[in-house]
């Protein structure tokens, strides 16, 4: 079927109601604009349905346990290990049983517009849009299109992968069975969390990654959640290459690995990173055209503005996994209300040109803040620059670490096991970048985000007195040990 020729028209239109896009419709529309929002699957998007919220749903009840299993007075009652089903009905109840009609209400509650069906752009400030119902519709905006796609996984180049079924991380997340064994591919933040989750589930996992363990944090944190890991029986094959995949004639999986290993298993999950999903998008209608190699990628400024839009008018933004700075859902979010702000401020003639840093049109805190969370048993929480960014991107900076051995620490749970750092800029005293590894830190985290986005100097920091007995008092050792 055709579209209306004339097409209905929006004062913005974006394209992905992931938590992103649904942030950046809600902000405009606070800002006084009309809004619509296309989406080809579940409105709510990856987070809600396979990624953040059915993960930490399947890890929660492993890291409760564990946390009574390592405190006398709590292992003693604790007779039992994690009941896979009732983990696994707990994931289902997270995810809305895969419905979206709580989020969808949402929508139309907060005067947004909805269009179920794939979008792509057809010209500048427009969308075509091919209903799930099989109607077609034409979307003019008036003011901005914004592409909030997220991210689709990267497939690794594995000779035979094409030919098997293998999980990505939609169906590990949403599993309805635990496989006896499993081989997790991807040694980053998806497959340490999967790899624990199903371990403690009952699987037999091997996690075969090509570099070191969650490679991109500090050494000394990576590897106590490596000892977490194993200690829940995960075998790691870290430094080694995946060559070949092949089925069985029993179904199952092998892979073989750099060396001549192989390991076998009744599913294989393929977690190796992800890239922004700009394909089928239309952006050469508009001139902007994939590079030589590699993915589609855009540059964007602060404001969420793409960079390569042609024109002067500022009307294609992109933001969250599309944009493809930080793939987490509250740095999304956080760039979807900077975009959704200004796209209304620049509407009412309040916002001309690039926004000043720190205002709240801009995005400042993805060059110097952004924090990120592993859930796995210990966890892994840091925010800002490590070290070695630091120094690469010109701070005169110096760390401090320590073991986590405070009161707060020994009394959580026996045999506590964490570490601890802050990167300092020198020149202004002031803190880079904090990374904390063990159980239970991850609320450690936000005092050390507010404090790098804040520029608090080291010595107003040590009058925040961290209360007694908490975690938390690390904060007065490092702060100690850095010369306080
Ligand atoms: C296993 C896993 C666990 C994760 N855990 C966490 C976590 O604990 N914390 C965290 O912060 N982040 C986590 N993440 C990352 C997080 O899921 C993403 O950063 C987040 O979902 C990005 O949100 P988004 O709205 O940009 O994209 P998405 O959530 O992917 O939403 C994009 C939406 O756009 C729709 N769409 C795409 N193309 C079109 C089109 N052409 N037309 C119409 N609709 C379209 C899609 O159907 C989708 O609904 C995890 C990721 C994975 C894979
Ligand atoms: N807790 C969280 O916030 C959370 C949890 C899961 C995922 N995420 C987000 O989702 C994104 C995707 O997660 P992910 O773990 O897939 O990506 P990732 O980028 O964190 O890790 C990918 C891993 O795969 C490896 N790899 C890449 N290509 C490979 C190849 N050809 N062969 C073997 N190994 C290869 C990389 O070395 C890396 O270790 C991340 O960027 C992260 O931001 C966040």
């Amino acid at each position: 079927m055709m579209p209306e020729a004339a097409g209905r028209e929006f004062d913005v239109v974006v394209i992905g109601a992931g938590a992103v896009g649904e942030n950046v419709a809600d902000r405009v529309v606070q800002g006084g604009l009309t809004a619509v929002l296309v989406e080809a699957e579940l409105v709510g998007g990856e987070c809600s349905y396979w990624a953040c919220m059915p993960s930490k749903a399947l890890l929660r009840p492993g890291t409760a346990l564990h946390g009574a299993q390592t405190t006398p007075g709590a292992k003693e009652a604790v007779t039992r290990t994690l009941d896979a089903a009732a983990v696994l009905e707990r994931r289902n109840y997270f995810t809305s049983n895969w419905q979206d009609d709580s989020q969808v209400s949402w929508v139309e509650d907060t005067g947004i517009a909805l269009v179920r069906g794939h979008g792509w752009l057809t010209g500048p400030k427009t969308v075509e849009v091919a209903g799930l119902d099989g109607t077609q519709h034409l979307l003019r905006a008036r003011h901005a299109v914004v592409l909030a796609t997220g991210s689709t996984p990267t497939t690794p180049p594995i000779e035979g992968l094409e030919d098997v079924q293998v999980w990505g991380t939609r169906e590990a997340t949403s599993a309805s069975e635990v496989p006896e064994r499993l081989t997790v591919l991807g040694g980053g933040v998806a497959g340490a969390e999967l790899a624990q989750a199903f371990a403690r589930l009952g699987s037999s996992v091997t996690l075969v990654a090509r570099s070191g363990l969650l490679g991109n944090f500090p050494e000394e944190a990576s590897a106590l959640v490596a000892a977490g890991l194993r200690a829940d029986g995960v075998e790691l094959r870290l430094h080694t290459a995946t060559e070949r995949i092949s089925r069985n004639d029993d179904g199952t999986l092998t892979v073989s690995l750099g060396g001549g290993a192989t390991v076998t298993s009744e599913n294989v999950l393929v977690s190796t990173g992800r890239h922004p999903a700009l394909e089928g998008l239309g952006l050469e209608s508009v001139g902007i055209e994939p590079g030589e190699s590699g993915h589609l990628t855009l540059s964007t400024d602060a404001s969420g503005l793409v960079r390569e839009t042609p024109g002067d008018e500022p009307w294609l933004y992109a933001v969250g996994d599309a944009a493809g700075k930080n793939l987490f859902t509250h740095q999304g979010k956080y760039e979807a209300r900077a975009t959704g702000d200004a796209i209304a401020a620049r509407a009412k003639g309040d916002l001309k040109g690039s926004p000043s840093d720190w205002s709240r049109y801009a995005q400042t805190a993805n060059q110097h803040a952004v924090p990120s969370v592993v859930f796995t048993d210990p966890e892994l929480a840091s925010v800002g620059r490590t070290l070695q960014a630091a120094r690469k991107d010109g701070y005169n900076a110096s760390s401090v670490e320590l073991p986590i051995q405070v009161a707060g620490s020994s009394l959580h749970s026996e045999n506590y096991e964490g570490w601890a750092q802050l990167v300092v800029d020198e020149d202004r005293k002031v803190l880079l970048g904090a990374t904390f590894a063990g159980p239970d830190v991850a609320e450690l985290l936000h005092a050390a985000t507010i404090a790098v986005v804040g520029e608090v100097p080291m010595e107003r920091l040590w009058h925040a007195v961290p209360s007694y007995p908490t975690i938390s008092e690390v904060w007065l050792r490092l702060l100690e040990k850095y010369g306080l």
